[in-house]
């Protein structure tokens, strides 16, 4: 029989504390944007709780496929990078590693924990690396309609030159989600390096813009990033008969799409950090760490 008396109500503001607290420990973020203009989380360390968010993912049964590409010498980097997600990406829930490469020899053989697998998809290569970049988006696009959307719920597209050093979970989940490049979150729209030559559909006007968003982090369900990719390979095209590229490739397409389909979740520079930007104060974790990497030496080959 339910008690309505004293003991029942004593319990309820133990409970809503032991909620709270988390949160309240580490204070508010007073130091950074939390959110959008239009009105989306921007997840900052300390702005949510993982354990509520971790129980209504299992709640869901939530299905994740990790995208990454290791293309040509970028095979180098996928034992880390394979290593460290073990380790921070996603722990306990269960993840699909889809892995890009036209060197299926030289994956790495790495235990994987329960709930957890390693797909290799073999795809060829293109000559210059610009163009290894740029197809991702084709290649993820063609695959999330053939494959991904009957194994995953969420996708999440990655660079494979990168480590996991902190953990990463589902408070990035939502239905699109993009991340705000390192070198860019404290500027001014105008300073942002959007493709500024009228003659490329990548196009933004100086007088628009919200943020830039890097290449290297960005996903959603299954059917979100079809269209993201979907839109990045056409417009990719529609340049390439104009004989144009746009100046940062695939990034460039992409900010053209988050212009005008806004990201429902925005990720702080931690989940793509790069050393190269030093250390400011309002970076308390760093989650995902950009390998320093001899362009030259491996880029092409
Ligand atoms: C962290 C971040 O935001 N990175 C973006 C940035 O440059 P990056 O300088 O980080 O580009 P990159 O050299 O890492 O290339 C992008 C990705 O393409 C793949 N790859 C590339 C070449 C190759 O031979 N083999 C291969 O596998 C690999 O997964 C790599 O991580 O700008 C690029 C476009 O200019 C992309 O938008 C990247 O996502
Ligand atoms: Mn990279």
């Amino acid at each position: 029989m339910l008690r309505r008396g004293r003991g029942a109500s004593d319990s309820l503001p133990e409970r809503a504390t032991s909620c709270r607290s988390a949160t309240e420990r580490r204070g508010r973020r007073t130091d950074v944007l939390m959110m959008t203009p239009w009105l989306a989380p921007i997840v900052w360390d300390g702005s949510f709780n993982i354990n509520i968010l971790n129980a209504q993912f299992h709640q869901r049964h939530v299905r994740i496929g990790l995208t990454v590409f290791a293309i040509k010498k970028y095979t180098v980097f996928m034992k880390t990078f394979m290593e460290t997600a073990e380790k921070f990406f996603m722990a306990g829930h269960k993840v699909n590693y889809y892995v890009f490469t036209d060197r299926v020899k030289e994956m790495p053989n790495i235990t994987l924990a329960d709930g957890r697998q390693l797909v290799v998809l073999e795809v060829p290569s293109y000559k210059r690396w610009q163009d290894v970049s740029m197809r991702r988006m084709e290649m993820i696009r063609d695959h999330s309609s053939k494959r991904f959307i009957n194994e995953v719920d969420y996708l999440v597209c990655v660079d494979v030159d990168i480590k996991f050093t902190d953990e990463v979970g589902v408070e990035i989940l939502s239905d699109v989600f993009g991340t705000l490049h390192p070198g860019f979150f404290g500027a001014s729209h105008v300073q942002f390096t959007y493709e500024r030559r009228k003659a490329s559909v990548a196009y933004i006007s100086p007088d628009d813009g919200d943020f830039y968003y890097a290449g290297g982090f960005f996903g959603g369900t299954v059917e979100e990033v079809y269209k993201l990719t979907n839109f990045c390979h056409s417009e990719m095209m529609t340049d390439k008969g104009n004989n144009i590229e746009a100046i940062w490739h695939d990034e460039s397409y992409l900010n053209k799409y988050f212009l005008y389909h806004k990201p429902t979740k925005v990720l702080s520079p931690e989940y793509i950090w790069n050393n190269y930007y030093g250390h400011p104060g309002v970076i308390r974790k760093i989650r995902f760490l950009g390998i320093p990497k001899n362009d030259t030496a491996i880029r092409n080959k």
